[in-house]
């Protein structure tokens, strides 16, 4: 045991903001804790409902993360005690594989002596996310526009941004569970170039609009012909939230992740208002059970705080 305990907090994410699929993502204020310490034997608590369910035992995500990163720095792997709780539910889009996986990387990190920068925890991350999106945006907090390394390893280029000024999220939270896995089964293969084309430009517009604070823009830029249109019939409602919006009171909408949450941003009480009338009446068309959250985005990404015993 080295005495110390390692408290991690990371925000919660959304991946490709329509068009930016896998490439695209931004950190929000809600925030999930993973506490870590080294011990004379693992134990693993969940704390709070949206852990519920989780193992607690060596197979927990956090442990299996912890315990490669050891041995990726050469290192015995340690018995460990870890404590986790969750703001943001699982498998609902809102990146919480990616935020295990950044908070277990980054403790364990901590208490081995800190082997490996920040860099180099965010390349792990995105190999064991497989897509940089939702890890960098709760590894460096803002919006992060990043790609896969060409060579496994090799560090993914990345670039951070502050969401623009007065940017606010609906996020509207079905009560069902939709695994990333399964939602990316329903992609295609191959698509038209058509298609492809499409979604360069407005995956590029999008980044140059929250860029300069163009927020009149976003209702254009967010449209997406490589994931929503396969993914909607998961998720009742997508549709017509995507169709109907920006007429009741969004900016842009968009699939958070790989869903079921969708988003939508807005930037005054009144769009609010109106758009809050209008996703009730959607989801209650398709009697889908579900809440909303307003997000503020989260500019810190991932904290760390030592404790010394
Ligand atoms: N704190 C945690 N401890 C252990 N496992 C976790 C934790 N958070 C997430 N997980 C694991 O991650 C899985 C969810 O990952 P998945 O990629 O399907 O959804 P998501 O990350 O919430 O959504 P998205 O990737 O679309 O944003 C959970 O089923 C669970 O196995
Ligand atoms: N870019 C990923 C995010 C979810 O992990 C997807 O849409 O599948």
């Amino acid at each position: 045991m080295n005495g110390r305990r390692v408290k991690v907090t990371i925000p919660a994410t959304t991946a490709n903001l329509g068009p930016g699929f896998d490439a695209l993502g931004m950190a929000f204020q809600l925030y999930s804790v993973v506490e870590m310490e080294i011990s004379d034997h693992t134990t693993v608590e969940m704390m709070g409902k949206e852990l519920q369910g989780t193992p607690t035992d060596k197979n927990n995500l956090l442990y299996k993360v912890a315990a490669g990163l050891f041995q990726e720095a050469g290192l015995a792997i340690p018995e460990l005690a870890i404590r986790a709780s969750s703001e943001a539910p699982l498998t609902r889009g809102l990146g919480s594989s990616a935020a295990a996986i950044v908070g277990a990387l980054v403790a364990a990190n901590h208490l081995a002596g800190e082997p490996f920068t920040r860099e180099q925890l965010f390349e792990k991350a995105t190999r064991l996310e497989g897509h940089p999106d939702n890890a960098g945006a709760s590894m460096f907090g803002g919006i992060i526009v990043a790609t896969m390394p060409e060579v496994p390893g090799d560090p993914v280029p990345y670039v951070r941004f502050s969401a623009p000024a007065g940017l606010q999220t609906l996020v509207v939270i079905p009560e069902f569970m939709l695994s990333t896995e399964k939602a990316r089964n329903v992609l295609p293969q191959v698509y038209s170039r058509e298609d492809v084309v499409y979604n360069v430009g407005h995956s590029s517009l999008l980044v140059a609009a929250l860029a300069q604070g163009r927020l009149d823009l976003m209702g254009r830029a967010m449209s997406d012909r490589l994931h929503q249109p396969y993914r909607a019939k998961l998720v009742p409602g997508l549709n017509e939230i995507l169709d109907k919006a920006t007429e009741n009171g969004a900016l842009g909408a968009a699939l958070s992740g790989a869903g079921p949450t969708i988003l939508c941003f807005f930037s005054s009480d009144e769009e609010l208002e109106k758009l809050r009338a209008f996703v009730d009446r959607v989801m209650k068309g398709h009697d889908i059970s579900y809440r909303v959250m307003i997000l503020q985005p989260d500019e810190n990404g991932v904290q760390v705080e030592i404790h010394q015993r």
